[in-house]
């Protein structure tokens, strides 16, 4: 038992099933915490669809500065049918995202005992995706001309920075060397994308002389998917674009149990700002307010929120009490809170 610690959290439930997973994660970590001698403080904030509709704001700057000064922040999903596609996307989480620098964002895939894989055979498949979090083409270099006219060109540039490509690259490193098989594996589009690739290329060729013990690959992204579903097993840890990162943790998520169970941290390495978990999923419109929902992945990103905050007793205590969930699925339906409830009573011990 740890001695008594205070975290302060700022909550962002979201659009859709957004609200209804995190409901859910809070319960559990709740649960936790109190058998650890941690509290966290929670601030909910307002943001999404509704508030857009109300207000016509995202993000505004004095919440986002609000939200920094906490010690991390959890987040359910963003975006609805209602609003542009890419307002709040772009206004709200990706405004969080590199506003915080969160330039790791990183998403573990792992096939637990007894959980449904739609491959025959996927083998041992336990890797990490450190997803390059603040760059790439998700950073809005670019416009379209004569738009709507059959002569409209639309750009979006890729940002690949020499200073931006180098710290996600080392942190990879650095997780695969604290990882038993050591092996990093780097996935870009290098044959055709020649200007981003070949920095990522050689950044990756020059920061592995100092880790002399990691076995590296290179794969293009379009061979990564195809090993993603024949031989996940070979993977450790992928480095990646922000872009080829945010498609492969979606097919990562498909093999391993289903995107219900994918969990991810966008991790501000240097301690900056917060970093924040969220579910690699999205708002899902299709099922939202029908309590249909796998709060599973937004419990696990509360596993990696306390890892991150060094509470790892309660990381794995989170971990353990999802894995025994698991294990005892029959296939019937159970309702989004009834997953809460069931793993935040074993969470509770
Ligand atoms: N981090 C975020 O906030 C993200 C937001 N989005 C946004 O979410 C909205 C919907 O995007 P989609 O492309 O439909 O992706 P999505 O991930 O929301 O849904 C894809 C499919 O997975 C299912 N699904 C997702 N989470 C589930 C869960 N926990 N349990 C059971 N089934 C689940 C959905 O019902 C849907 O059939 C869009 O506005 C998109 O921009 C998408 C991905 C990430
Ligand atoms: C809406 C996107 C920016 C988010 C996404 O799909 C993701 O981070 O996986
Ligand atoms: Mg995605």
């Amino acid at each position: 038992m740890s001695t008594q610690q205070t975290f302060t959290l700022a909550v962002v439930g979201g659009d859709g099933i957004g609200p209804e997973v995190t409901v859910e994660a809070l319960k559990v970590l709740d649960a936790v915490s109190a058998n650890y001698g941690v509290t966290f403080q929670r601030t909910e904030y307002d943001l999404g669809a509704k508030r857009w509709h109300a207000t016509g704001e995202t993000l505004p700057d004095a919440e986002l500065e609000e939200i920094r000064r906490h010690d991390a922040i959890l987040l359910g999903a963003v975006g609805d049918p209602t609003v542009p596609s890419g307002v709040l996307e772009r206004g709200l989480l990706l405004k969080l995202r590199f506003a915080l620098d969160h330039y790791v964002n990183l998403r573990p895939s792992k096939i637990y005992p007894s959980v449904g894989s739609p491959l025959a055979n996927p083998g041992e498949v336990d890797f990490v995706v450190v997803r390059e979090g603040t760059e790439g083409p998700y950073v809005g270099n670019g416009g379209a001309l004569r738009v709507g006219t059959p002569a409209e060109i639309a750009t979006e540039v890729s940002v690949n920075t020499a200073y931006g490509v180098e710290r996600v690259v080392r942190d990879a490193f650095a997780r695969a060397q604290a990882r038993p098989r050591k092996k990093l594996t780097l996935v870009h589009k290098n044959n055709v994308l020649v200007h981003a690739g070949h920095l990522w290329k050689r950044t990756v060729d020059a920061v592995a002389t100092e880790f002399p013990e990691i076995t590296v690959d290179y794969l293009h992204v379009d061979a990564a998917t195809i090993f993603l579903v024949t031989d996940p097993a070979r993977f450790d840890v992928i480095v990646t674009d922000n872009l080829f990162g945010d498609i492969i943790t979606d097919l990562a998520a498909a093999i391993s149990g289903g995107i219900g169970l994918a969990a991810s941290g966008n991790i501000n390495p240097d301690k900056t700002a917060p970093s924040m978990f969220e579910p690699v999923h999205g708002s899902a419109p299709d099922i939202a307010g029908q309590q249909k929902a796998d709060p599973t992945a937004a419990i696990l990103s509360t596993a990696l929120l306390c890892d991150h905050l060094g509470l790892t007793e309660a990381a794995a205590a989170i971990e353990a009490a999802v894995t025994a969930d698991i294990e005892e699925r029959t296939g019937a339906a159970r309702t989004t809170a009834e997953i809460g409830d069931a793993i935040a009573k074993r969470a509770a011990g």
